[in-house]
């Protein structure tokens, strides 16, 4: 489907008040073979051809995005959710087209994906807030908060590697919900922290925006896009069928699959 087909939610916003500028987005991905690019692909840059085998994960994806915006990405099981989020935390490069940030993201992605196996929980705690431009005393002095929020107090010198799966999105989620990064990326994966937790992670979501964050939340569960995000986008194939109100796109996507739960 064309961009004829993407109905804006609002008005394009001006360059001045864009938290997110997507323009042209496009990714392909190889079917057969492990990695996405070689190094020559990657010198080739933009004029190499589609190969067999490939495809386009994502294309001419465009979105403006303003700050305090809280948008909910929607879409079935591969259809390049994940891959957008990444685009946006810049943890992947484009083949075509752009994400402009104007300002700092915590991609709750990046930091599950980013914490190193052998390290403990306080280091990876240290390594990740610091990447993110806290400094060694602000980490300090929000460290007890961090662990506290994760209720992990007993395993702060444990490996990270030795955490359940619901303890290492406890942790992450909490590191990122300490960074001052205006811009907020989150995934599905919290949804493997247990009932008690994700409602705790909700609430902290809620205060966020309040504060004036802008959210990314991708999830296929109809009530928590209706309680955080005002603006959907709706992906397909790759590509953006419909950017609206949240309502009226969980309308079109119920319409096309069938109801979310
Ligand atoms: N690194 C990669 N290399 C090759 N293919 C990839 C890579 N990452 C994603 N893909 C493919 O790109 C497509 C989009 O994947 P993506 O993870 O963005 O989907 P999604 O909409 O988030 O799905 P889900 O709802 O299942 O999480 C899928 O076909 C997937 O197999």
């Amino acid at each position: 489907m064309g961009e004829a087909s993407v109905v804006p939610a609002a008005p394009a916003a001006g360059a001045a008040d864009a938290a997110i500028r997507i323009e042209g987005l496009g990714i392909r991905f190889r079917r057969n073979r492990r990695g996405r690019r070689s190094f020559k692909d990657l010198l080739a840059g933009r004029k190499r051809r589609t190969r067999p085998g490939e495809f386009w994960a994502l294309r001419d994806v465009n979105a403006v995005v303003r700050p305090g915006e809280a948008i909910g990405v929607v879409g079935r099981n591969g259809q390049g959710k994940s891959t957008l989020l990444k685009l946006v935390a810049g943890v992947m490069i484009p083949d075509e087209g752009s994400v402009q940030i104007t300002d700092g993201v915590a991609p709750l992605i990046e930091i599950t994906g980013g914490f190193v196996d052998d390290l403990t929980v306080r280091d990876n705690v240290y390594l990740t807030a610091g990447l993110h431009g806290m400094s060694r005393a602000q980490i300090d002095a929000k460290f007890d908060e961090i662990v506290g929020f994760a209720e992990i107090p007993d395993f702060v010198d444990t490996p990270y590697k030795h955490l359940s799966s619901g303890m290492k999105v406890r942790i992450a989620f909490a590191v990122i919900s300490q960074l001052e990064e205006p811009i907020m990326l989150v995934d599905e994966v919290l949804a493997v922290g247990d009932k008690a937790f994700r409602e705790k992670c909700y609430a902290r979501i809620e205060e966020m925006l309040a504060g004036g964050r802008t959210l990314f939340f991708v999830s296929h569960n109809e009530r928590d896009l209706r309680r955080f995000c005002t603006r959907g986008l709706y992906l397909d194939g790759g590509r953006l069928v419909l950017d609206g109100p949240i309502g009226d796109v969980l309308d079109r996507y119920n319409a096309d699959h069938g109801l979310l739960k």
